[in-house]
């Protein structure tokens, strides 16, 4: 009942040619909107090309941050209200790359899930642990603390159009997956506090992602559990056919 989505998040790689070259050669190959939604999510100076690269197509871009106002003095940001005049569909928040080094708090992420809710961008809002938390048998404990604050102040209809990434730190960029079962645990912790928070049909109606070392050899056995509705993919996100690839994982499970 949810629609799986996988979203590449190719943080600061690839030129804008790049960009452009790896869209000429996947959106006619992307699975149809209807069962899955497909999402790159680039770097701000590829967004503009690449929006006008996959009109019409079934692929849908994303950033991967933005500041919670429409307008002002911020240097090097990007409000949510030019993400519109884009034309941009999705927004990454609270990455734990832009937590760690870029001073992204859980208050900033609420208030920058409000602002793309104001401004209909889907947030993909990223929650997940540290290594030592995970030793320290704190990972709900942490997660949840997240969750709460992310989503703090909003409604029903808004959370319902929030989409989950459960990435626990470790795991990124590391080669080293979390099980398909230990990510679904938490996954399924993650729509558990949901529904502490929500109804059972809004917390029900929300996607949750993996990320973290996701691949097309692990990709299968990670959407086949129950809690995972998709995932974030960094490193395996860059390369046109192993995108695809992933993409493929929802008709196979
Ligand atoms: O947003 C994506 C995550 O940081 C995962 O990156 P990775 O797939 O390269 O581990």
């Amino acid at each position: 009942m949810r629609k799986p989505i996988i979203a590449g998040n190719w943080k600061m790689y690839k030129t804008v040619d790049e960009a452009k070259r790896f869209a000429e050669e996947v959106k006619e190959r992307i699975p149809s909107a209807e069962a899955i939604d497909s999402v790159i999510c680039v770097p701000a100076i590829a967004l503009d090309s690449l929006v006008k690269e996959a009109a019409g197509t079934d692929l849908k871009i994303g950033a991967q941050t933005m500041h919670w106002e429409k307008e002002g003095a911020y240097t090097g940001e990007i409000s949510p209200s030019q993400l519109n005049a884009l034309g941009v569909e999705y927004v990454i928040i609270g990455h734990s790359e832009r937590r760690a080094m870029f001073g992204e708090t859980d208050e900033t992420v609420n208030k920058k899930v409000k602002a793309a809710i104001r401004h209909s961008l889907h947030p993909i809002v990223c929650v997940g642990e540290s290594i030592e938390v995970r030793k320290g048998g704190q990972t709900t404990a942490v997660v949840r603390s997240e969750i709460e604050k992310a989503f703090h102040g909003l409604g029903e209809e808004e959370a319902s159009r929030i989409v989950v990434a459960y990435e626990p730190i470790w795991a990124i960029g590391t080669g080293e997956s979390a099980t398909p079962e230990d990510a679904d645990n938490v996954c399924e912790t993650i729509r558990n506090v949901l529904s502490e928070l929500y109804s059972e049909t809004t917390a029900n109606s929300i996607r949750i992602q993996y990320g973290g070392s996701v691949n097309e050899k692990n990709i299968d056995s990670i959407l086949a559990m129950p809690h995972i509705d998709g995932a974030l993919v960094g490193g395996a996100s860059l390369d046109p056919e192993s995108f695809l690839n992933l993409l493929g994982a929802v008709k196979r499970v």
